[in-house]
């Protein structure tokens, strides 16, 4: 009987200066996996298992999970591409926590769409599975983004080129840069995050955010790391968003007096993330995170890389 399985890490949507444009995989140097995972194998039927922490929080029927909405659509576009499908049974590990601002969603998307695509022999190519997770993930959020999917399927750090092929574009990752991240435990959904942001910017806001990303983007490819961290600021988002999170301010302050590079919401929130130049310095702003930003029992820290690898399929 066929079966193999797919993991999808964590990801940072936005990375503060880009909005929908930017994102990261997160990788905890501890080696916890951190993200998703679907396993697949042949059946009579399709069907879905959910286990794994957080598995208790997602919709009570299978239909409302986004990974049956996932297989549905795979099977509608090899249907349109001619080719043949035939049932599975999946299993989801739920191991991210849903509205956590940790690409959860696209965490179970990206590992069912990759599951999918190798255990039907890879019908599509990177960037056509990469526009179907986008669709799935915009038919949660509202809007079509790629900056959690794409980190999540290809590892890294990624731009959105707008454009169908290629989607996306790898920018160069520095290894002296720690993330201490921080998962408070309440739930933020990205929908909501996103209806209380204005649908216009003012030309002053958007001058800095075109800015801020080329100066970024250069600083990086030119090995700059300090001037790439100096624009690392959230002109569009966080100004609205940070009111939804109990404590933002404080940790925001902690982490400047602590020599940390930057500070921001990861994705939609409640998660934020510090990025440190050095591992102790991620440990000691993850240590006050823990102890002053976590909010109940579902709530936890890690000190991340951002991995190259991505995706992983396994047997
Ligand atoms: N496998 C899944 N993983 C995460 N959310 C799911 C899944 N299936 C369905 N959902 C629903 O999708 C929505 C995701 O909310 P959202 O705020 O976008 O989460 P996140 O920001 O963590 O991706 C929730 O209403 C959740 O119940
Ligand atoms: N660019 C999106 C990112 C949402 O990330 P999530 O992890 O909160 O789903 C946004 O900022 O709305």
């Amino acid at each position: 009987m066929k079966a193999l399985k797919a993991f999808a890490p964590a990801s940072i949507g936005n990375v503060s200066l880009g909005f929908d444009v930017l994102g990261a995989a997160l990788a905890p140097v501890d080696g916890t996996k951190l993200g998703d995972e679907v396993e697949i194998t042949s059946a009579e039927s399709f069907s879905l298992e959910t286990v794994g922490r957080f598995a208790h929080k997602l919709p009570g029927d299978t239909d409302s999970n986004i990974v049956t909405k996932c297989y549905h659509y795979f099977c509608e576009q090899m249907e349109k591409a001619g080719k043949p499908t035939s049932p599975v049974a999946l299993t989801l590990h739920k191991n991210l926590p849903i509205g956590s601002g940790l690409g959860s969603s696209a965490s179970s998307i990206v590992a069912a769409f990759a599951a999918l695509n190798a255990y039907f022999d890879t019908p599509f190519d990177q960037d056509t599975l990469l526009i179907m997770m986008g669709e799935l993930e915009g038919q949660i959020s509202g809007s079509v983004h790629y900056d959690n999917v794409a980190p999540c399927y290809l590892g890294g750090m990624t731009l959105m080129t707008g454009s169908e092929a290629p989607v996306t574009l790898s920018l160069p990752l520095n290894d002296d840069w720690y993330y201490a991240i921080c998962y408070s435990g309440i739930s933020v959904s990205t929908a909501a995050a996103r209806d209380i942001l204005p649908k216009q910017v003012d030309m002053a806001t958007a001058l800095t955010f075109g800015r801020q990303l080329g100066v970024f983007v250069h600083a990086l490819h030119a090995g700059n790391f300090d001037l790439a961290a100096s624009v690392m600021k959230d002109v569009i988002a966080e100004p609205y968003r940070k009111s939804l999170l109990p404590g933002f301010d404080e940790a925001r302050a902690f982490s400047e007096e602590t020599g940390a590079l930057a500070f921001g919401i990861s994705g939609s929130g409640p998660t934020v993330f510090a990025v440190c130049s050095s591992k102790a310095q991620a440990e000691k702003v993850a240590a006050y995170l823990t102890e002053n930003y976590i909010q109940n029992e579902d709530g936890f820290s890690h000190v991340c890389q951002i991995p190259s690898q991505g995706t992983l399929i396994s047997e």
